[in-house]
């Protein structure tokens, strides 16, 4: 259907862009944009003597409770299934559901009777499932050549933004929140919290992101994949985590930009999602992406209520909590996608069928 057609203003994309074009103009340079922007508000506002209010920086992890953030992983259990025509509907919910089950359990075991334990697990798997994010889209995008040594830098750079850049000036936040998680369960996490705020720790990590950077974009260019896009989007990420306090960079990174780029995926596994964005119809896909993952997403509030009843705490550790544990299951239910990776990558590039 046209937009005109819709008796709406002629928003279409021009039918010569195509999905790859559509989604770069419409979504994803404007979030880089968008990222830039805050990095530089809140370096004026530094300037100027005014730090963003806490109860400000939680804002983007509250949001995405509803929006994007904790819905992003609530169609897991339709994964298999859409990917793969042999697997049926009832398969699997079953298998995702065992799945969420065993893995959340053993995450939420290894919390209890090792919280600092918990808590690096918890970095290193979001280390690698941000960065495999950011692999699929760098693969699908044309950007990232068919090599292992680039997609295996591709997912530690990605994935070192976010976690290791917060190190670097915001150390004692970064602290503050092993705090806020472990206390929650009763660990006295002094030492790792004085450990993470070491200027050799801090060092280490800066030292280890420039080499990153630097040994993934000389790999890319060499194995002959495009570096451009990758460089403005690690400039921006780069600057932004170094600038914007932890909470509220991690928070609207979490939502807007690892959790909109997953939903675009599986919006582009169907044959609605894939027609609307094609088309540059963000919102209506991001609608119906909404739609389909409400229930899921009420069940997990309801156990992040259940969880706050239980450990007496509603604030952002509690939160963090739940998401450590859901966390482990969902990066091996996308760890399972990129291994059928032929599929996403097709999609987007409007090459194959896909099933509904
Ligand atoms: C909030 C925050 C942190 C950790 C956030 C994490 C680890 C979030 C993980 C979210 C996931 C995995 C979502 C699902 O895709 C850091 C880095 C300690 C720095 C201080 C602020
Ligand atoms: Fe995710």
């Amino acid at each position: 259907m046209t937009a005109a057609r819709a008796g709406r203003p002629a928003v279409d994309a021009p039918a010569d862009m195509t999905a790859p074009d559509v989604l770069r103009r419409r979504l994803f340079q404007p979030t880089t944009a968008a990222f830039a922007a805050v990095a530089v508000l809140v370096a004026l506002l530094d300037v100027a003597g005014i730090a963003v209010p806490e109860p400000v920086q939680v804002v983007p992890f509250a949001v995405s409770v509803l929006l994007f953030g904790l819905p992003h992983g609530a169609l897991d259990h339709l994964v298999p299934a859409r990917l793969d025509p042999g697997i049926s509907r009832r398969r699997s919910i079953a298998s995702v559901v065992l799945l969420y089950a065993v893995l959340g359990a053993a995450t939420a075991a290894v919390w209890i009777v090792l919280p600092v334990a918990g808590f690096t697990l918890f970095i290193l798997v979001t280390w690698f499932h941000w960065g495999q994010g950011d692999l699929w889209l760098d693969r699908a995008l044309g950007d990232a050549p068919p090599s292992r040594t680039d997609a295996a830098l591709t997912v530690l750079v990605r994935g070192a933004l976010p976690m290791l850049g917060p190190l670097l000036l915001h150390a004692r936040e970064y602290a503050a929140v092993l705090r806020g998680t472990t206390g929650l369960l009763g660990a006295r996490s002094a030492p790792a919290g004085a450990l993470l705020e070491s200027p050799v720790i801090r060092l280490t990590a800066a030292l280890v992101l420039v080499a990153l950077i630097t040994a993934h974009l000389v790999v890319r260019r060499r194995a002959g994949g495009r570096p451009a896009p990758a460089v403005g989007e690690i400039t921006v990420l780069a600057i932004f985590f170094l600038v914007v306090p932890p909470v509220l960079a991690v928070g609207l990174y979490f939502t807007f930009w690892h959790a909109v780029r997953h939903i675009v995926r599986l919006e582009l596994l169907t044959d609605g999602g894939r027609a609307a964005l094609q088309r540059g119809h963000l919102l209506r896909s991001f609608g119906r992406f909404l739609r389909d993952a409400a229930p899921l997403t009420a069940c997990a509030v309801v156990l992040l209520a259940a969880l706050a009843l239980v450990l007496r705490s509603a604030d952002l550790g509690t939160y963090l909590l739940l998401i450590a544990a859901l966390t482990t299951p969902h990066t091996a239910v996308v760890t399972w996608m990129d291994r059928r990776r032929s599929q996403g990558v097709a999609a987007v590039r409007g090459e194959e069928p896909v099933q509904r």
